[in-house]
């Protein structure tokens, strides 16, 4: 795959030029030793920012991992603009990036350069050229003096900026990230949030936490392996708050780890 490098100069979409994409989830389901990690799945979103809500153990990481093409469904189709994830690795890896949850799940090399260059050896291009990218990105972002840094010596936070700075390198479609900023400070939120606004591309928001998933447009709730509701961002996020705002109110602890 050939890439224009002009287009790797500092740049922030202007509102409206965000490229939407189609996330098309057909009779989807996932077992796992006869229990049921997902099932009955059925969604078709057009978006640019898409959040999937749930509590913890819901399937939204599960999902992710779906969408991402990682984990093949035992049932149904995953299509992220007419590709089926499972099934066309190859478009698949161009078509979507992932971040996940730990970013000590994510790295692999010594230092930051070689991190960030190597998913784009992955996608075909000779090393100096992948070298030179991930000078580019790191530039981008406002961090080139990282470029020889050991990624031991990285904070969390900073680990997950270079895990981000190697996705977007990568220029996908859409980005998957799953709770992005569990675990991060103040500062390293705003940091990454501004960071991820960067990206022309569609994002998929993971998250608990409806604050984090303020600016999108589409949202997805899951439940116990279920999407309870999908559609307009900020009125599914409404519903979701208040069921949990009514779960909360409810004095059986036990009811809070269902
Ligand atoms: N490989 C697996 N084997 C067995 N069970 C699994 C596997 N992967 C996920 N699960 C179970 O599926 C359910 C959903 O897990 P998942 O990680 O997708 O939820 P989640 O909504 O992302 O949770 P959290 O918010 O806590 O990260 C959980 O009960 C989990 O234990």
């Amino acid at each position: 795959m050939k890439m224009d490098r002009n287009r790797l100069t500092p740049q922030t979409p202007a509102a409206g030029a965000l490229r939407p994409a189609q996330l098309d989830l057909t009779g989807l389901g996932l077992r796992i030793d006869a229990k049921a990690i997902l099932q009955d799945v059925d969604v078709s979103l057009e978006f640019t920012r898409l959040g999937v809500l749930g509590r913890n153990g819901s399937g939204k990481s599960t999902l992710a991992r779906i969408i991402a093409g990682l984990v093949e469904p035992s049932e149904g189709t995953a299509r992220l603009n007419g590709i089926d994830m499972a099934r066309d690795r190859r478009a698949a890896l161009q078509e979507v990036g992932i971040l996940f949850q730990n970013p000590d799940h994510q790295i692999i090399f010594p230092t930051v350069l070689e991190e960030i260059a190597f998913g784009l050896t992955q996608q075909g291009h000779g090393k100096h050229w992948a070298e030179d990218l991930a000078r580019k990105t790191l530039q981008r972002f406002g961090k080139p003096h990282w470029a020889e840094a050991p990624v031991a010596t990285l904070s969390h936070g900073q680990k997950h900026l270079v895990c981000l700075m190697a996705v977007v390198a990568m220029r996908p479609r859409v980005i998957v990230l799953d709770e992005p900023f569990a675990g991060l400070d103040i500062p390293t939120r705003m940091q990454l949030r501004r960071a991820l606004r960067l990206h022309p591309g569609a994002i998929i928001h993971i998250s608990h936490d409806p604050e984090d998933i303020a600016d999108c447009d589409q949202c997805l709730w899951l439940d116990e392996a279920r999407v309870i509701r999908a559609g307009d961002g900020p009125e599914v996020t409404r519903a979701y708050l208040d069921a949990m705002a009514e779960k909360g109110a409810g004095d059986d602890l036990s009811d809070l780890a269902g």
